[in-house]
């Protein structure tokens, strides 16, 4: 550990008032009032894969490291080529890829080269070997019109020693450890995963792969919103589904907030009667219940409990997993150290007629089909929060800003496709 973690900004930080949110003004609340908690840590690079760079990753070498050779042919001073007919040089040397020549290239020769091999000093030009000529005897026949470095990577093309090659606060990618190896970097700083605790209640809640009593339905949510949080990289405890009892509640949510840095349940955050969760989170910390002016997801309650910061998404299904890429996925990306960064959207024919009451923001569930006329963006069945086969269907979102009363076929829509926020 290098870094001390940084607790929620104050007690009360999330405290918004009885309003109806915009999405976006939530996101720049929750930007603002929430800090990266988590140490940092140097993996070695095989372990850097979907880690937060907690530090701008500076190359220790150029790449190439010296001019190479592009193609697989004969090295050459482009003076030595003609442009209006054939040369015929004689062959000098050979260099393979890591066995440079300890000479410089002779005036009129030329070596033979292979590609990723150092260009001896002199030599600016590689011919392919599929447009030269053996004319016999250690000399080749090289064609006329050839353009000066012509198949030569020059040093350091790609990128040179001390110059940033991986910004802070970026979730590394597959692409992002090949080129921090390149660059000679075996070690990376990273932050340290964020501790997710994810939990669920609800008499009518019930595990799947046990029978499911009348009235029951099994526990999407959770293992939803533990599946999703493990995509983002963050350290996930499953703290299963709590018994409806008040101390025992008030217990594994005070035990848990001693070791993890966000606490994610749903359910019991919309207008309903009395809650054991509302209250352990009250009496432990600070609760305060959010109205978006977002569909679905319209509830969400924001709290701390000590340094640890509670979210409660909505309990119907499509619900939970919507506000939890639209909302727990940022504060999993702020509390991980991550850059802030809004997911693209991009605009597509709608494949669809909607009609709305157009008060809050929408995120309808559908996919992109392809048809004669180029891609078009189709919805599914039913827009009902409760239907959790959308989410299956789903390839994204349609963004449906407020205030919007009829979608035409035809129109443009912004598309998000899951992809952008699964990671
Ligand atoms: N009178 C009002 N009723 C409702 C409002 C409102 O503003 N006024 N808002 C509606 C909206 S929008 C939503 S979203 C839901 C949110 O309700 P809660 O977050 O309080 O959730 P619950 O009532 O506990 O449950 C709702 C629904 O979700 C199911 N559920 C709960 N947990 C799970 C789980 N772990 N896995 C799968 N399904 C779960 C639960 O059985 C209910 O069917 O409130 C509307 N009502
Ligand atoms: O917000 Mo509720 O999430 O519309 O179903």
């Amino acid at each position: 550990m290098t870094q001390t973690p940084t607790p929620p900004d104050a007690p009360d930080c999330f405290a918004v008032g009885d309003r109806l949110m915009a999405l976006d003004e939530a996101l720049d609340l929750l930007q603002a009032r929430l800090r990266p908690v988590v140490a940092v840590e140097r993996v070695p690079l095989r372990g850097a894969g979907g880690r937060v760079l907690a530090a701008d990753g500076v190359a220790a070498v150029s790449h190439p490291g010296a001019d190479t050779a592009a193609m697989d042919g004969y090295a050459v001073r482009h003076a030595d080529l003609s442009a209006t007919g054939p040369v015929t040089l004689p062959v000098t040397g050979r260099v393979a890829a890591g066995h440079p020549l300890d000479r410089a290239l002779d005036p009129g020769t030329a070596v033979r080269i292979f590609t990723g091999g150092v260009m001896p000093e002199g030599a600016d030009t590689v011919i392919m070997q599929e447009d030269v000529t053996d004319t016999g005897g250690g000399r080749v026949t090289l064609p006329a019109g050839v353009p000066a470095g012509r198949h030569m990577r020059g040093a350091a093309s790609d990128f040179r020693a001390g110059t940033t090659v991986l910004t802070a606060g970026r979730r590394l990618r597959p692409p992002d450890i090949a080129l921090a190896a390149s660059a000679g970097l075996s070690h990376l700083p990273v932050f340290e995963r964020v501790r997710v605790s994810v939990f669920s209640t609800g008499d009518e809640v019930v595990e799947p792969g046990t029978p499911l009593p009348p009235g029951g339905l099994y526990d999407g949510n959770r293992y939803g919103v533990m599946a999703l949080a493990d995509g983002l990289g963050a350290a996930v405890t499953d703290l299963g589904r709590l018994p409806d009892d008040r101390d025992a509640i008030r217990g594994a949510l005070d035990a848990a907030a001693d070791d993890h840095d966000l606490l994610i349940t749903s359910g019991g955050v919309s207008v309903g009667g009395e809650d054991h969760v509302r209250d352990a989170v009250s009496a432990l910390g600070d609760l305060h219940f959010w109205r978006l002016a977002l569909k679905p997801g319209k509830p969400a309650a924001l709290g701390t409990i000590r340094d640890t910061v509670f979210l409660g998404l909505p309990g119907n299904p499509v619900s939970a997993l919507v506000t939890f890429l639209l909302i727990a996925r940022p504060v999993i990306r702020r509390l991980g150290g991550c850059a802030a960064s809004r997911p693209r959207r991009y605009p597509l024919p709608a494949g669809f007629a909607f009609e709305t009451g157009g008060t809050r923001r929408e995120f309808l569930r559908g996919w992109v089909e392809d048809t004669a006329d180029g891609p078009v963006v189709r919805l599914y069945r039913s827009q009902d929060s409760a239907m959790i086969s959308a989410m299956g269907a789903a390839g994204g979102l349609v963004d449906v800003p407020a205030g919007t009363r009829r979608i035409e076929p035809g129109q443009s829509v912004d598309y998000l496709p899951l992809n952008e926020v699964l990671a």
